[in-house]
């Protein structure tokens, strides 16, 4: 190619790079669009017509980009360069892609911190630490606000952000309503419509029971929590125990949107194009229909979520509109159901495979609960608790539902030093695997991976570590999980009837390794658990 057509075509891809690395691109399909239209423009205005020039001028430009890019990446000028980390993550994003999508997120990043340390690359502009003080400096009271991940909270249809995807001071008003709603005396609202949903799943459960026929007991507890979370967001819309089934396809359009957000999760700027996609849009219509539907029915004998967070009583000075309101209750499902019920799912999953420690959860339930009414009816016994409190902790220390969560910020203008040695420029996305913090055995010792629920309750000493402070399966700080004290009584309350009401055993030797098939999609999803239970 001649010097004509080539300079110019390479000096075309620097700035290229040089723009993209200052102003990152916000949406994958105008970004493409720009950049493929590029060299065929250069070409026209070099007044060249072949299409061995348009070839040619193409995969220069396209080889130019590339090796500038990569060789920035790796260079020792990158304010990355010296943290340690895998050489394809540090050139591209396919290699978060493609762990993304192997659903081994969690596993990789573990084994990554276990090779590399404290601090590890995971990303051309990405790190993931798991030391404790860094991860207060991140999540902690001054922590970073969230990274560009949570745009995909934003709902462009309803021109409103959720709960889960806002920062700062939008993030403090919003979140004041929601934790009005989860006061104390909220809760005794909800532990209605909690009690009949769980009364109703032990029908259902019973009916397995007496036939002897084996029971996916992940799927019952998918359908317990998303019943659940359909009462308190939109005042009823999920039957899937009733169904036995996701009978409306609601529940897949929203595991597949979640699923989604572990690309988006690494490539952000592809979520406006990936929300053109029509089953992507199928949940939001759900919630809008039950919009309609909760409306028109008016208040609840027993307030729900819905009623908090339309501020009904009247509390805030400026009411939070009805795009406000549908975005937060659909979250509510989002967030409320897939994480409840893996943690019910692994919290079964420990006790069939611990008979010992399984003995002794349900002879401490037998002793707080004289029957079953007794427990749907009223938490005031999950004090009393403490070993089956203990064995829950352990369930989420081990197996977090939200193992890695999406990455923080580290603010502009105001370059950070993490994990004591390494000063990371602004906008760097910091990604604190929970997954990976609870199993380092300098927080959890001995047998970090172990299930040892005595770990909560032995006497601290010397020779062993319980780092209360690296516990964070609802993550930490002013953006924790909203609903962590409603959670906590969710997996009280049916961990308990479970307990009371059945004995269980695994139906097939696959149900052994279930663990081994749970994925980190940002939330974590499994195969089916197939066990025998047996009224006591
Ligand atoms: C065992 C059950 C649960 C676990 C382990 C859990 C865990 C978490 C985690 C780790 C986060 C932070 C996510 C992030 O930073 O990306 C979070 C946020 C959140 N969770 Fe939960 N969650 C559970 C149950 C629930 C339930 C039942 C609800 C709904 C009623 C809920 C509502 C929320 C909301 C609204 C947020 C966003 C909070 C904010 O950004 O201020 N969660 N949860």
């Amino acid at each position: 190619m001649e010097s004509d057509r080539l300079l110019p075509t390479i000096l075309l891809a620097l700035a290229n790079h040089l723009y993209c690395n200052r102003h990152e691109p916000q949406a994958a399909h105008t970004a493409l669009l720009v950049l493929l239209l590029q060299p065929p423009v250069l070409v026209l205005s070099l007044g060249r017509r072949s299409l061995v020039d348009f070839a040619l001028v193409n995969l220069v430009f396209f080889a130019t980009l590339a090796l500038s890019i990569t060789a920035y990446r790796l260079s020792p000028w990158h304010p990355l360069a010296n943290i340690p980390g895998p050489y394809m993550a540090k050139i591209t994003k396919l290699w978060a892609v493609k762990v993304g999508m192997s659903g081994y997120r969690h596993h990789v990043l573990k084994q990554l911190h276990e090779r590399y340390g404290d601090c590890v690359r995971i990303g051309p502009n990405e790190i993931s630490v798991i030391n404790v003080d860094s991860v207060k400096s991140v999540l902690g009271p001054r922590g970073f606000q969230k990274g560009q991940f949570y745009n995909i909270f934003s709902d462009p249809n309803l021109g409103t952000t959720n709960l889960l995807g806002l920062r700062g001071d939008a993030h403090a008003n919003r979140r004041r309503i929601w934790n009005r709603g989860m006061s104390t005396e909220s809760m005794k609202g909800f532990e209605v419509i909690l009690a009949k949903r769980v009364a109703f799943l032990l029908t259902r459960l019973d009916e397995f029971a007496k036939s002897g026929q084996k029971v996916d007991i992940a799927a019952w507890f998918t359908y317990l929590t998303s019943d659940f979370m359909g009462d308190m967001a939109f005042g009823g819309g999920f039957e899937m125990m009733r169904d036995a089934g996701d009978k409306d396809g609601v529940y897949a359009a929203n595991k597949l949107g979640v699923k989604l957000s572990t690309i988006i999760a690494q490539v952000p700027w592809l979520w406006p194009t990936i929300n053109l996609v029509p089953t992507v849009q199928r949940f939001r219509v759900f919630a809008r229909q039950r919009t309609k539907a909760r409306m028109a029915a008016g208040p609840k004998s027993h307030r729900d979520l819905w009623y908090h967070l339309m501020d009904e009583d009247g509390y805030e000075k400026v009411k939070p509109t009805l795009a406000e309101v549908v975005s937060d209750s659909a979250l509510t499902i989002v967030a409320g159901s897939d994480t409840s019920s893996m943690a019910l799912s692994s919290f079964v999953w420990c006790m069939i495979s611990n008979p010992d420690i399984y003995a002794r959860a349900q002879a401490e339930v037998d002793v707080a609960y004289p029957d079953l009414d007794s427990i749907i009816t009223h938490s005031k016994k999950h004090g009393e608790l403490k070993f089956l409190t203990a064995c829950l902790q352990e369930v989420l220390r081990l197996f977090p539902p939200v193992p890695s969560a999406g990455p923080r910020r580290v603010p502009a203008g105001d370059p950070q030093l993490i994990a004591g040695r390494f000063f990371v420029p602004e906008h760097t996305q910091v990604c604190v695997p929970a997954w990976a913090i609870h199993r380092s055995e300098k927080n959890f010792y001995p047998s970090p991976e172990g299930f040892d629920p005595d770990r909560w309750l032995r006497p601290s000493t010397e020779a062993e570590t319980l780092n209360q402070a690296a516990f964070m399966p609802f993550s930490l700080g002013a953006a924790n999980c909203a609903a962590k004290n409603l959670a906590w009584r969710e997996l009280l309350m049916t961990a308990s009837a479970i307990l009371k009401q059945y004995d269980m055993s695994f139906a097939e030797p696959e149900a052994e390794q279930w663990v081994h098939t749970i994925k980190d999609f940002y939330l974590t999803d499994a195969d089916e658990l197939n066990i025998k239970i047996s009224l006591r």
